[in-house]
């Protein structure tokens, strides 16, 4: 498993600096969350990785590859998957369909195959389905599988997200704010499955989120930004203690 390296990543617009000569590691296996207050540039961090926006100077390297170059097909198929602040799923689609659509990329049939319906088609097809219900399982939604996603709890389909981003079988999974908007309750609850999730599979994780109970109880390291520039970062305990973070973010929440 490859670790991430961002290294002096750099995001302009304009005369906006988004992102100043940032740097930070993810070690293999390791939950890490991204905090700051708004603007401080945690979301452009993932952009950047995923190959949503151009940085405009820096390397991410994850294994022996700068990511930075690809687009973003290429670095989903390097093995990194992300969620969205915003629920990204089709609300026609029943949620197993919606987690369906994480899992094509490692189909690895063939679109001859695939057009022509051939038996190694049907067999990628079977053994997709297989991974989909095993997802859905670990993250409770089996009993929902056939539900379109209209109309589920929020926190549903904040889980649905997940299993799709799951199905393509990631080695670093970015989640952003993947607590937004849900019911205090149950928060937490979020919080033990997605680090079960990432100490089952080994998974790197980088962690976006505003509710810092729940960093702080799941995260191994804690990266700080603020104005796209790295303040402090430590484990949960070290970083609370900071008085750049107090004055910069905690205090300012408090
Ligand atoms: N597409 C864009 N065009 C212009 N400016 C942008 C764009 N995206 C982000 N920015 C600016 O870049 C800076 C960092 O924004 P970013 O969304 O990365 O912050 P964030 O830490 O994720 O904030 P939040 O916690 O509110 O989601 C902000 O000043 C923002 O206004």
């Amino acid at each position: 498993m490859p670790k991430l390296i961002v290294e002096d990543l750099e995001l302009r617009f304009g005369g906006v600096r988004a992102l100043d000569r940032l740097s930070f590691e993810v070690e293999e296996g390791q939950l890490c969350a991204l905090v700051g207050p708004n603007g401080a540039g945690k979301s452009s961090v993932f952009n950047c990785v995923t190959g949503l926006y151009r940085a405009s100077g820096g390397r991410v390297l994850f294994g022996d590859r700068d990511l930075l170059p690809l687009p973003a097909h290429a670095v989903a198929a390097a093995g990194v998957a992300r969620t969205f602040q915003n629920l990204a799923l089709f609300p026609r689609l029943t949620v197993l369909e919606n987690v369906l659509l994480g899992g094509h990329l490692n189909e690895r049939a063939g679109a001859w195959a695939c057009a022509l319906h051939l038996p190694r088609h049907r067999r990628a097809e079977r053994s997709l389905r297989r991974q989909a219900h095993e997802v859905l399982d670990r993250l409770g939604l089996a009993a929902l599988a056939d539900r379109p996603a209209a109309g589920l709890p929020y926190g549903t389909l904040k889980r649905t997200e997940l299993a799709r981003a799951l199905m393509a079988r990631p080695r670093l999974l970015l989640l952003d704010e993947p607590a937004a908007g849900l019911p205090h309750g149950e928060v937490a609850e979020l919080g033990e499955l997605i680090a079960g999730i990432g100490a089952d599979l080994g998974l790197s994780i980088v962690l976006v989120e505003h509710h810092m109970g729940m960093v702080m109880s799941i995260s191994q390291k804690v990266v700080v930004l603020n104005l796209g520039r790295r303040i402090c970062e430590g484990t949960p305990e070290e970083v609370t203690r900071d008085p750049e973070v107090i004055a910069a973010y905690l205090g300012a929440a408090a």
